[in-house]
């Protein structure tokens, strides 16, 4: 297996038509239903870069901009964004492609952990992963703060243990200092 890959090497796109059982009271597809196409796609991803086993290990975040309706032709796009060590994260881009006008609009985005396991369901090591364009790059360099933040607000690491985010969690000196002034 190579040490190092490409984001492109994870590449995964799925086409789908929204279909009447997929839809909400509105006509619309189902929140819960873009939510495991997008699960899907990403995880093919995490699979196409690590060549083992994946499980989801967080949700990281999912926008809702635009609903797709019925009949409309959906397209979900994945690519991982960083390795770590044995988890990946995947950034999944969703659009809703009209080809009869040509037109194409960018519906929701997602962004996934998932880690890679042995038989036994353990985390393994993964290959490493380069970013090669400038939306790569940039989402591969905050990916590590959206990693911290994961980790917080799952309850895995301790705020003041975080690299990246410390800052926030921590109070500024002068709102400990009136504290100290009002005892
Ligand atoms: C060749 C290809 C062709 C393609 C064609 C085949 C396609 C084939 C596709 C298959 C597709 C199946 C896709 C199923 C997708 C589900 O549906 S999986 C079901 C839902 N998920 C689960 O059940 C997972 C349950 N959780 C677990 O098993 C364990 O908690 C985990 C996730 C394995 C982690 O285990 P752990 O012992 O806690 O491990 P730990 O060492 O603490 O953490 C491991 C890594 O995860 C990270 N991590 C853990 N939790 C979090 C979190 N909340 N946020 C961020 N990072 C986290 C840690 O930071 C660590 O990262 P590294 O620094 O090592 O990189």
């Amino acid at each position: 297996m190579a040490k190092v890959k490409k984001a492109s090497e994870s590449l995964t796109i799925m086409t789908n038509i929204v279909l009447p059982n997929e839809t909400n009271s509105l006509r619309n597809l189902f929140g819960g239903e873009l939510l495991a196409k997008m699960d899907r796609c990403a995880s093919i991803s995490a699979a196409r870069h690590c060549e083992r086993r994946v499980v989801t290990a967080s949700v990281n975040h999912v926008s809702f901009n635009h609903p797709i309706p019925e009949g409309g032709v959906v397209v979900l796009e994945s690519k991982v964004s960083r390795a770590f060590s044995t988890s990946m994260e995947v950034y999944v881009d969703v659009w809703l492609d009209d080809p009869i006008n040509q037109k194409k609009i960018h519906t929701n985005e997602g962004i996934y952990t998932f880690v890679a396991v042995d038989e036994f369901n353990r985390p393994i090591p993964i290959p490493d992963m380069i970013p090669e364009t400038e939306e790569e790059k940039l989402r591969h360099a905050a990916a590590i703060r959206r990693k911290e933040l994961s980790l917080i607000l799952s309850g895995r690491m301790k705020p003041l243990d975080s690299i990246e985010l410390k800052k926030l969690f921590q109070e500024p000196e002068e709102t400990k200092d009136s504290k100290k002034d009002k005892k």
